[in-house]
């Protein structure tokens, strides 16, 4: 690193480049220069803040050369700014006033790096801050801006690696184990950077010529002259004449893998039963654990037994997830397949990238698996090749180049690879794939098509892994009769199989997108459907059709939407509720449909008839595309309209559970009510469907399908609950039942400690005094302690309000902060806190209260903000509760309290995941303490837990103290 010390002498750009002190470098450079070689300069600036409106200033200028993939040069320098470096930008950069004191000014070094980086290519990760900011700086002590060509390595990075979780350069050099001596200081940032650089362009150079030219076509979206580095890349796969390997196949540009179909070998392992037998076989792996192979015994057993059901206790954290994986792959070779089934997509996700590698490890044999989510999370091919050929912004060609490098890698189509922080983008609604039933068998693709690919090898997999919401739903296809099922934390299917079994018909969802298409369609003023029939696209007879279909719909369905407000809706002035929600009865359903017969049948007729239309229009549109034969505007025109009519179709997907037939089928087992806002007769008013009861559905579609079925969670039920949960899941009464010990020494490993002095949530006046409380009390441990963090709210509403309220603070500046809902997905935030090289800090909601495996250092403090019982004001738990009450029980004692007590025990198991993990717990809802059912939650606590009982004040103290014992 050449450290300057200047003058304050103007220089001109030679003697600057003589100032360097590397004269025989500079000659080499020129040298390289005249044979072609470019020289990458690759840039990382510190500044004091970013605000664009021109008064921050450089504090540190660093830059590493590259040429050939080599790094040749390095350069940096310190840069006064003549005024005070804010407190949080010390901190992050820990570059302090005192460091810059005797830097030299901008003006002084400004000469120097000019001529450094002229006749270079500009390459830094977020291209458009740093050059900007640079030119800026230049103008401002009247230098010219520079003109150099721009790299932008975040981008790059996107596309040659489109499935990392996150592209921030500290978490990519941690991922590639780039040295990173201090991050957020310009030298070492520079450095990495160019390390990435490197790294992307031998990723490019290893990428196939057809899927290079794909990129090519879509790179002039990309950030300054990216697109050089793929043009670069593709030029010299051209000039190897080198073909496509084996793996993979071309079609219109896609490259993809050729699908494989394992041809099982046969094998005839003995199920190892003994701790001899299993001892040899974990060697090296994983240890033997006591309690863990009685699991694994009783499971292989139950396989080969006669009874159908078992149901499986095992404390948190005891291996369960082994514990059914090791007897279910031995039950490969008698032929039967085992489907495991999870309560989320986060735990799916986590036990195919966690606890199958392992499993792969420890049994002597190959298997075979393939997991089962529901079509929309697949691509659909054919359809992405066609927005491959419609205009679209650079966001979208950005995302569409992640695809295409993404569909050379994958094996499944699964989107969830790409780890995007939402799907919303309208790339995905084009994309995502409708199901079998939706392909055509015409097209290129059809071969290729994931889930068709999927469901044929499905049929010849040792596991299958799913979550509940898809098994409830196909059950059938999954189990065939067949197979054994492990249902992974069981206690939450009941209530799944309610939310899938549910349904909502939304009325003026209809209407807003029925409008919506309707202006677009009679427009006079654009470019409308009149050119379409010109260029012999559709007829005006087809034209006039598509029309009047959308017009019934337009108006029948407002119309019975009336009808129903005017018979059913109570309006009660002054109600402060937002929503109220109306118990019907199907039959009063049925008979108002009756009452307005003609015209339901009309809008039932035009939503047929336009679902056929539709269909036709798109196959259509797709061979005028590869044809040719419409104009730019055309292909707007349509993609617009299919994507308003697409929405259309959708909102009116559950008009079938208006069928009579449909009505007529529902019991007493099946909920009608209509959910709308009282005050405003305007606001949406929708018609909701749901089970009462879930038992009779999983015994009828779930259960039926299966050979054997294993039940397992960490605490299914407490004597309490026992019956409840029992009826819940349709079991009988002396249903064989195995428990086993936690291996885990509590007084040792763990501490806990819970407020006695939280203010009484029911009293507090408003939600965001709430939020204002709770933020006080995490800053305050935030800032007192260091340990890796995992805090559990109940709502992603609560976790979004105390995010910002830290932020405001400026704690994700010091820490980092990851937040459910809006830093990302539970799956993306998961990897990113297990892999930042930093003690950061999650907040997260739902799945992270139960089965996420964090172990040791991962997770040293968990807090738990709020008890977690469950709003007591959804309509489904008002109806639950009034049956528990109808059947002589207090459902606040017999339902609600033991849920929220067996969660937080879920929520605590997080904490010590292996022999020598060490946590500690922080309960901030001193209802734990104050409550004369605080004991329902302490109880399920291990015996020799050590709890605290403090003020909250006094909480980081003690987390502290904790900290020393456990040597963190
Ligand atoms: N025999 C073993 N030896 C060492 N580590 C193990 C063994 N069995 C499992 N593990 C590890 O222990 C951790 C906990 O396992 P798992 O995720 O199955 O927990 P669990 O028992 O299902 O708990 P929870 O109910 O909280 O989900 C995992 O990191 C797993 O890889």
């Amino acid at each position: 690193m050449v450290n300057l010390k200047v003058s304050n002498q103007k220089r001109n750009a030679e003697h600057r480049l003589e100032f360097l002190g590397d004269s025989a470098n500079f000659k080499t450079k020129l040298v390289k220069k005249m044979s072609n070689l470019q020289t990458y300069a690759v840039v990382d600036l510190e500044m004091t803040g970013t605000n664009p409106n021109g008064s921050e200033r450089l504090i540190q200028f660093s830059c590493v050369f590259t040429e050939g993939n080599k790094i040749v040069n390095t350069f940096s320098t310190l840069i006064n700014p003549l005024r005070k470096i804010p407190e949080d930008v010390q901190n992050l950069t820990n570059i302090t006033d005192k460091d810059v004191k005797n830097a030299p000014t901008f003006d002084e070094v400004a000469g120097t790096i000019y001529a450094l980086l002229s006749d270079t290519v500009f390459v830094a990760h977020n291209i458009e801050l740093d050059y900007r900011f640079l030119n800026s700086e230049f103008e401002r002590i009247g230098f010219p801006k520079l003109d150099l060509e721009g790299i932008d390595t975040v981008q790059l990075a996107q596309i040659a690696f489109p499935t990392l979780a996150s592209y921030r350069l500290g978490d990519l050099a941690h991922f590639w184990g780039f040295k990173h001596k201090h991050p957020h200081h310009a030298d070492s940032d520079a450095f990495v950077t160019a390390e990435l650089f490197i790294l992307l362009q031998k990723k490019l150079a290893s990428m196939p010529e057809a899927l290079l030219k794909s990129l090519l076509k879509l790179s002039d979206a990309l950030l300054y002259e990216t697109k050089q580095c793929i043009l670069q890349a593709y030029e010299n796969k051209r000039k190897q004449y080198e073909m496509l390997d084996k793996e993979h196949i071309e079609v219109e540009g896609i490259v993809l893998r050729r699908p494989r179909f394992e041809v099982k070998k046969g094998f005839n392992d003995k199920f190892p039963k003994t701790e001899a037998e299993q001892s040899r076989l974990f060697s090296g792996v994983i240890d033997w654990r006591k309690e863990q192979a009685k699991m694994m015994n009783d499971i292989h057993e139950h396989f080969n037994g006669a009874e159908k059901m078992l149901l499986v206790q095992a404390p948190t954290g005891m291996g369960k997830t082994l514990g059914y994986l090791v007897p279910g792959a031995y039950q490969a070779q008698e032929g039967d397949s085992t489907v495991v089934s999870t309560s989320t997509t986060a735990l799916l996700d986590q036990i195919v990238k966690e606890s199958v590698p392992l499993l792969k490890k420890i049994v002597p044999f190959d298997f075979t698996y393939e997991v089962m989510k529901g079509s929309g999370h697949y691509i659909d091919l054919e359809k992405f090749s066609h927005t491959l050929k419609i205009p679209m912004n650079n966001q979208t060609r950005l995302l569409q180049m992640r695809i295409l490098s993404w569909l050379w890698q994958t094996t499944t189509g699964d989107m969830d690879e790409l780890r995007l922080t939402t799907y919303r983008a309208q790339l995905f609604k084009m994309i995502k794939h409708a199901g079998v039933g939706s392909l055509s068998d015409k097209s290129a693709f059809y071969g290729l098509d994931f889930v068709r690919l999927r469901d044929v090898r499905v049929k010849f997999a040792d596991f299958v892994f799913t979550n509940h919401s898809y098994l409830v739903r196909h059950a059938e296809e999954i189990g065939k009769g067949k197979a054994n099922l492990i249902l992974d934390e069981a206690q939450n299917i009941p209530s799944v199989a309610m939310e899938q079994s549910g349904s909502v018909f939304d009325f003026d969802l209809v209407k807003i997108y029925s409008d919506t298409l309707l202006v677009s369609m009679e427009s006079r003023i654009s470019f409308s459907f009149e050119g379409l029939i010109r260029q012999h696209f559709l007829t005006k007879n087809e034209y006039r059709t598509i029309l009047r279909n959308i017009q019934t719909i337009d108006h029948s369905v407002p119309f019975i939407r009336e009808k129903f407000w005017e018979r059913y809706v109570r309006t009660k002035s002054g109600s402060k509720k937002e929503f109220v929600e109306t118990l019907l009865s199907p039959n009063k359903v049925l008979g108002l449909l009756k009452e307005n017969f003609a015209i339901f049948l009309k809008t039932t007729k035009a939503y047929t008839e336009l679902l056929g239309q539709m269909t036709e229009m798109k196959q259509r549109f797709f061979r005028a595309l590869d044809a040719g034969t419409l104009d730019h505007e055309a292909v707007n025109l349509l993609t617009d309209w299919f994507i308003d009519c697409e929405k259309l179709v959708e909102s009116m997907e559950k008009w079938h559970l208006l069928e009579f037939s449909e009505l007529e089928k529902m019991d007493e087992t099946t909920l009608v009510w209509m959910k709308y806002s009282p005050n405003n007769p305007k606001t949406h008013l929708r018609l909701c469907f749901s089970r009462l009861e879930a038992g009779k559905y999983l015994e009828e579609r779930v259960y039926g399908y299966f050979k054997h079925i294993v039940m397992c969670g960490a605490l299914l039920f407490t004597k309490k609950t026992e019956d409840y949960t029992k009826d819940q899941l349709r079991l009988d009464n002396d249903v064989l039942t195995k428990r086993y010990q936690s291996a885990f020494d509590y007084a040792h490993q763990a501490r806990a400690v819970f407020a006695t002095d939280s203010p009484d949530l029911s009293s507090m006046l408003s939600k965001a005094e709430y939020h204002a409380y709770l933020t006080d009390a995490l800053a305050d441990i935030i800032e007192k302690t260091s340990l890796q963090t995992l805090v559990l709210f109940n709502s992603l509403e609560d976790i979004e309000a105390v995010y910002n309220g830290l932020s405001v603070r400026g704690l994700n500046k010091k820490r980092e902060i990851l937040a459910q809902g809006v830093n990302g997905t539970p799956e993306k935030l998961k990897k990113r806190f297990v892999l930042t090289s930093s003690k950061s800090i999650l907040l997260g909601a739902g799945s992270f209260w139960e089965g996420i495996d964090l172990p040791e250092e991962k997770l040293e403090l968990l807090v738990i903000t709020r008890l977690p019982f469950q709003s007591p004001d959804s309509l489904i738990n008002k109806v639950r509760y009034r049956n528990v009450q109808a059947k002589g029980h207090n459902p606040f004692s017999a339902v609600s309290l033991p849920e929220a007590a067996l969660k937080f025990r879920q929520g605590f198991g997080r904490l010590i995941r292996t022999k020598d993990d060490h946590g500690i717990l922080a309960v901030l809802d001193s209802r734990i303490v104050n409550k004369r059912y605080a004991h329902e939650f302490t109880d399920t606590l291990p015996k020799n837990l050590r709890i605290d009982r403090v003020e909250m004040k006094d909480i980081p103290e003690i987390i502290r103290d904790a900290e020393k014992d456990f040597g963190f």
